[in-house]
């Protein structure tokens, strides 16, 4: 990618302003302070940071980002009024570098209906306002409202006499989001070709979402000559939003091969311009949003996770790190494999054996059909479970219970007893108090219960229960855990984890009396 100053892509951020616009968004003087900090350490070029004659507020909080940024150009929004003007040209006095942004619209319709202006009116309206705003600033941009749906020949000249005024940077939004790709490319092509004057100014693109087509659009201009982009963090704005800044620094930055373009933005700052503006504005950023959403790193199939472990590029374009994420993440969940599984365990620090990972395996993939978020601490759980029992004498194989509000629990269990299968159907006043009924028939022992604990092992009402039991017999006294997302299975899990406890101490005590006990029934 050439680094020519002649390809690079100057990014001016109307969040504040544009952004501003979207419904619900309003920020504060002191959010647009923060906000307007964290576009300077992206070393944005143009902040737009609000429209001065719209309200005391918004030339405040002009002129006091003007006052306070340093490396950024700070701009104001003025229509093609006098009063706007100057009020903008108020507000940008204290900035190390002032741009004054005035429009005016040169579509037939905008022009008739709502300006209610002639061609000509207009004409001169742009000349009035881009030399009013050069008393004020060298620095003036100029933008032709709904360039799309204007035609040719008088968008060349409102072009030229914008630029015959003074104006430095030239504007052909897309007001609307109306344009194509193709029809976006081509008239900047045509109006810098046309225009005898456009090589004294910059072009730029203002592109809205109309039809999802801003950051598309926005890239064909800058093919079409454009060399500032005028964008938004997480794409926010009027109606559907402008195009967003992350996905077009970061197109350019990873197609550099097909856009020999380039910017000067810190990518590393994206997220947490993204979250900032996130929590101020109160809209979050949809989960499958390009760069910035919670998925754009994170791989929940197998195959994807087996290829990202073994090189991420597989299924990653761009590293996590080079838009400020920290690491990609493997979401475990039902459409997991072994090899991220395995790579989860390692990571939560077990190394289990052959025949315990397959178990654990399996009863993972178990909980991925029943259960939608799988967290750490259901793998925790599940895999803790497991180890306990997997040496065990006894264990539970299946637990189905029955129970109503107004009558007795029935509990239907089968248990593995030192290798042999044991049924029962058994009663109690609760679904737990059969469960634990049951257990005590199969296995001919009689323990104290002396504590019963529930919790919930994540959030939700599909968490995995985690239980505890404690049992006392003949002084000895012994905690059980037991895991799983259906409490009662958690619970007769957890009784039976006690009994192989109290087991095992009979076994250390007397052995035959053990031996005797299981060998009962
Ligand atoms: C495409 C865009 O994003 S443009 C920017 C849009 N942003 C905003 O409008 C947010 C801030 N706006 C405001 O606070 C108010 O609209 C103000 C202060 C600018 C104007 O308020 P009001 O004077 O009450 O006028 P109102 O908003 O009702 O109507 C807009 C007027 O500006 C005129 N106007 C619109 N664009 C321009 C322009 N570029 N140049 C000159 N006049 C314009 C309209 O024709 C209309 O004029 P009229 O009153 O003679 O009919
Ligand atoms: C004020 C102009 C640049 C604008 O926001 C638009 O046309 O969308
Ligand atoms: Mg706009």
């Amino acid at each position: 990618m050439s680094h020519s100053e002649a390809n690079r892509v100057r990014i001016f951020d109307t969040t504040l302003r544009d952004g501003e616009q979207s419904p619900g968004a309003s920020m504060t003087l002191e959010e647009k302070l923060q906000i307007a900090r964290v576009l300077e350490a992206m070393r944005v070029d143009v902040i737009e940071a609000g429209f001065a004659i719209a309200s005391n507020g918004d030339f405040e909080c002009v002129n006091r980002i003007a006052t306070e940024i340093k490396d950024s150009t700070v701009c104001s929004l003025a229509r093609a009024a006098l009063g706007d003007i100057d009020r903008a040209g108020e507000a940008i006095k204290p900035a190390n570098s002032g741009r004054i942004h005035t429009f005016i619209a040169t579509s037939p319709l905008h022009m008739k209906v709502k300006l209610q202006m002639e061609p000509e009116a207009v004409i001169e309206a742009i000349h009035g306002s881009v030399s009013r705003a050069c008393t004020f600033t060298d620095d003036v941009e100029w933008s032709a409202e709904d360039a799309t749906r204007t035609e040719i020949d008088f968008l060349c000249r409102a072009v030229e006499t914008a630029i015959k005024a003074g104006a430095t940077t030239i504007n052909l939004p897309d007001t609307v989001g109306y344009a194509t790709p193709q029809e976006y490319m081509d008239m900047f092509k045509a109006v810098i070709e046309r225009v005898p004057n456009s090589d004294k100014a910059i072009f730029s693109t203002h592109c809205h979402n109309d039809l999802g087509l801003a950051v598309a659009n926005s890239l064909a201009g800058v093919a079409g000559g454009a060399r500032q982009v005028e964008c938004t963090i997480n794409g926010i704005g009027e109606r559907a939003g402008n195009a967003a800044m992350e996905e077009i620094v970061m197109a350019l930055k990873t197609r550099g091969d097909v856009m020999p373009y380039h910017t000067r933005i810190k990518s590393e700052e994206i997220m947490r311009a993204s979250k900032l503006v996130s929590t101020v504005t109160g809209f979050t950023v949809q989960n499958n949003k390009a760069i910035v959403g919670a998925n754009a790193f994170a791989h929940e199939s197998g195959i994807h996770q087996d290829g990202v472990l073994k090189a991420a590029e597989t299924y990653e374009i761009m590293t996590p790190e080079s838009v400020g994420v920290t690491k990609s993440v493997l979401t475990m969940g039902k459409h997991s494999g072994r090899h991220a599984f395995a790579d989860k365990l390692k990571d939560l620090g077990y190394e289990l054996g052959d025949n315990a990972f397959q178990e654990c395996f399996r009863r993972f993939k178990e909980l991925g059909d029943r259960k939608k978020n799988i967290y750490d601490e259901d793998i925790v759980a599940l895999v803790d479970d497991e180890v306990a029992t997997w040496a065990n004498r006894m264990q539970v194989i299946s637990l189905n219970t029955y129970s109503s509000s107004n009558g007795e629990a029935v509990a239907n269990l089968t248990m593995a007893i030192d290798g042999d299968k044991a049924k029962t159907v058994t009663y109690g006043s609760g679904p737990v108090d059969a469960a634990f009924n049951a257990i005590k028939d199969l296995i001919g022992m009689e323990p104290h219960l002396q504590l019963f604990q529930v919790h919930a092992v994540t959030q939700g009402t599909d968490a995995q229960a985690e239980c505890t039991v404690r049992l006392e017999e003949g002084g000895r006294t012994v905690n059980g855990q037991g895991a799983h997302e259906d409490t009662v299975t958690a619970a007769a899990r957890a009784y039976v984890s006690a009994v192989n406890k109290l087991l095992v101490k009979r076994e250390k005590k007397a052995p035959d009396e053990a031996a005797k006990v299981v060998a009962a029934k």
